[in-house]
């Protein structure tokens, strides 16, 4: 639930309150109905820090609002920026456009309180560093889902002739004059990409990015990129070349669809059954996960920019291994372990983004689910029935995954700290509601 986002001025200092800890579910209702698909998080937080690069005024659109974003804003505003943004309205409804002014940042140092709350506020090192030829960022918080260095970007940064040291937690980054270079990514680091590519936008020279992450997000942070003038090339393929140029203006931007919202709620059908149309989707970024699902059972219909997803039938059990874009997601890896928990076989879902990523097994497991985890897979073998609990969320997409769990178990399931949660995903309550689940904060 949002509550008391109250623009005063252009020097709103708002946050996003929560006094909600838990998230109490009663399952058995099947989802019938149409849903709007938000902005995706993981392309609005890059598109936020990309304002950094240039000094005025951008409009951003379809912005979600999430404790994540709003972080985000706040760290924006400790730098000088200044932002506005009504977010009044139901989060069924499209949010209004964000507003933000980067013209008096002057500081280049982030503060460790907004930092250590997610991983994507690593995200201002780039742009930072680039404006002022120096930044200061506290090494990064986020999901508990394995041990997440940053190696690659400051590999990255010194390849670009940037220097670097860790002092009392913080990454102190200079430079005189970033110079393009070619570097090499030793695996498709998504906010490792948009680092580099943020910094290398006003190098001077050519940088080019092999073995560069694919993702959607990482498309939509170099598509804005661009329209601010940036010269950018091979965007969506594992060799990106980035042309400096002496500035960049600002722009508004329109932030895409958020494919890992979209595919919790596919799964969700899965888990609780019924008809569900998503709207605002663009079925072109789930290939991989449409194609599991399809195999699992569930019928959908691609639009252009919708998805139609319904279940007639008990889910069929499929494997999945994560892999980077255009693989099969890690950030839909527990959601589709919660779905496969109520299938009519035997499941392996192998992880391979993060070492630590089950953790929502154990919590699954007291619904009833029968799962065990060997090395970094989970071997997982269906249920017809489930059973409600009191459950914990340990980390964003483990919370979503419990959630869904609750709408297929039969009886009451209680999520707590669903602070987690409300980090990525715009009102996931309030959006099921709508479409028929028993679900309340508490
Ligand atoms: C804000 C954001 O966009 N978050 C997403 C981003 O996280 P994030 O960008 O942190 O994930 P990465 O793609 O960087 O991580 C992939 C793998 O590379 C490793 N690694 C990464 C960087 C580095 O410097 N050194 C290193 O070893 C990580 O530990 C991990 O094992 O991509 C992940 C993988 O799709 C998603 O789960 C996250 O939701
Ligand atoms: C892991 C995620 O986020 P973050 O990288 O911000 O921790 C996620 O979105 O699933």
């Amino acid at each position: 639930m949002l509550r008391r986002i109250i623009p005063r001025g252009i020097f709103t200092v708002n946050l996003m309150e929560n006094e909600y800890s838990g998230l109490k579910i009663r399952g058995g209702n099947p989802l019938e109905g149409s849903l709007r698909i938000s902005g995706a998080k993981n392309a609005a937080l890059p598109v936020l820090c990309a304002t950094i690069l240039s000094s005025g005024k951008f409009e951003v659109s379809n912005c979600p609002r999430l404790t994540d974003v709003f972080t985000l804003l706040e760290l924006l505003k400790s730098l000088g920026a200044r932002w506005e943004w009504d977010t009044d309205g139901s989060v069924l409804e499209p949010p209004p456009p964000l507003n933000i002014d980067t013209s008096h940042i002057n500081s280049f140092e982030a503060p460790f309180e907004l930092v250590q709350k997610m991983r994507a506020s690593f995200l201002v090192l780039g742009p930072l560093l680039a404006r002022f030829g120096r930044a200061k960022v506290p090494l990064p918080g986020g999901c508990e889902i394995g041990a997440r260095p940053v190696n690659f970007h400051l590999a990255g940064l010194e390849a670009l002739g940037a220097q670097w040291k860790i002092e009392s937690g913080f990454v102190d980054v200079s430079v005189h004059k970033l110079k393009g270079a070619r570097i090499l990514l030793d695996f498709p680091s998504v906010t490792g990409t948009e680092n580099i590519l943020m910094a290398a936008t006003l190098a001077h020279g050519k940088t080019i990015i092999e073995n560069a992450a694919m993702e959607p997000e990482v498309v939509d942070l170099g598509s804005m990129l661009k329209n601010m003038g940036a010269k950018i090339e091979g965007l969506g393929t594992s060799t990106i070349v980035v042309e400096g140029v002496k500035s960049l203006r600002p722009v508004p931007w329109t932030i895409i669809p958020d494919r890992i919202e979209a595919g919790t709620f596919m799964m969700a059908v899965g888990i609780a059954g019924g008809r569900l149309e998503l709207k605002n989707a663009n079925p072109a970024h789930l290939d991989a996960v449409i194609s599991k699902l399809a195999a699992s059972g569930l019928e959908i219909h691609q639009k252009k920019d919708a998805i139609e997803v319904r279940r007639r039938t008990r889910i069929k059990s499929v494997d999945v291994t994560t892999m980077p874009y255009p693989g099969f997601p890690t950030d839909l890896q527990a959601q589709m372990t919660a779905m496969m928990a109520f299938s009519s076989g035997l499941s392996v879902i192998t992880e391979q983004i993060f070492e630590n990523r089950f953790r929502h097994v154990d919590e699954l497991r007291r619904l009833g689910a029968d799962i065990r985890v060997e090395q970094r897979s989970a071997i997982i073998r269906g249920k017809d029935e489930l059973t409600g609990a009191p459950l914990t969320a340990t980390d964003l997409r483990a919370s979503a995954s419990l959630v869904i769990a609750g709408l297929g178990a039969k009886g009451t399931t209680t999520v707590f700290d669903i602070h987690h949660l409300d980090r990525g995903y715009e009102g996931l309550d309030e959006k099921l509601r709508s479409v028929g689940a028993e679900i309340k904060r508490i």
